[in-house]
């Protein structure tokens, strides 16, 4: 169990790093977040939460709700049925690229892309009635606290730039693998990532993913076969074309999302959430990645 006064040293050591990022800029609302945001917190599978830093304070979880999707279609489909429409293979690409969609006749190379993450969004909306809704009621369950909710005007701005999320799944239903409505998904799609929590939210509801699909309140959300397997998609794919070099200095499972923060497993241990705002070429966060790296160091742990 790592102790407070690590976190506090580990959001100390980054803080040089400060001014290296950029902070996401495609839609205003993500613009004007306070740069100088840090946090890490850690949940452990006993239901210990332990944060440093900017650990409480809500921000916009962006692609990291792509964990939570396809979670979600995961309960509501049979396998054979979320893998015949969306591949397992890293992309090598950037998160919103089109180029494979087209090459690959329709298919997107994982869920955490934004492509695949948009046909589980179509997965969602055909077998949910109301989505936004339902999504809502499982994040919130997941980490125990029934504040959580979507930023409106998150959700709206993305929805107002839409343009490259709309012609990827347009690309998509063009080659039969979209079936819903497209600006009904997007905007299902957008609320999602739009989900605003804090550090210790998610690391909270991520536990799961440690606990072999166990939740805090011992709910089992999926088997644990299907646990290892997320584990490994997201240790491959979740940090987009930056899987490899987080694979090499964190060495956990992880997903990131462009509003800074990145949550990381340790399966058997504990769930990790980082938050800090500016990011690297990729799309991830910069100072967060850091972080994760010190600890994994610190506490000599890492799947590998
Ligand atoms: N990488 C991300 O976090 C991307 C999410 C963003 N809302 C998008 O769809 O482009």
């Amino acid at each position: 169990m790592p102790e407070l006064a690590l976190l506090q040293q580990v959001v100390e050591r980054v803080r040089p790093l400060l001014g290296q990022g950029k902070v996401a800029d495609y839609i205003p609302a993500l613009a004007s977040v306070d740069a100088g945001k840090l946090g890490i917190a850690i949940t452990t599978v006993e239901g210990v939460t332990l944060g440093a830093g900017d650990y409480l304070e809500p921000f916009s979880i962006q692609s990291i709700s792509k964990v939570f999707s396809l979670t979600l279609a995961l309960t509501l489909y049979e396998e054979s049925e979320i893998w015949a429409r969306v591949g397992k293979e890293p992309s090598g690409h950037s998160f919103n690229s089109l180029v494979q969609v087209e090459l690959e006749s329709g298919i997107p190379r994982n869920p955490f892309i934004n492509a695949g993450a948009l046909v589980i969004a179509d997965l969602l909306q055909a077998r949910l009635g109301a989505p936004k809704h339902r999504m809502l009621e499982v994040v919130r369950k997941l980490c125990g606290n029934e504040r959580i909710s979507y930023d409106r005007l998150v959700a709206d701005s993305e929805y107002q730039f839409s343009a490259r999320n709309a012609a990827i799944a347009y690309l998509m239903k063009s080659f039969g693998n979209f079936h819903g409505d497209v600006n009904t998904v997007l905007q299902s799609y957008f609320h999602y990532c739009s989900l605003q929590m804090s550090c210790a939210d998610l690391s909270r509801a991520m536990i799961y993913l440690a606990n072999r699909g166990v939740s805090l309140t011992g709910e089992r959300l999926i088997t644990q076969v299907q646990t290892r397997q997320m584990n490994a998609l997201l240790a491959t794919s979740g940090l987009y074309d930056g899987a490899g070099e987080f694979a090499y200095r964190v060495g956990m499972p992880g997903k990131s999302g462009v509003g800074g923060g990145i949550i990381a497993v340790i399966p058997g241990d504990m769930a990790i959430c980082v938050w800090s705002p500016e990011l690297d070429k990729q799309g991830n966060s910069l100072a967060g990645t850091a972080m994760l790296e010190h600890l994994s160091q610190e506490l000599g742990r890492c799947i590998f």
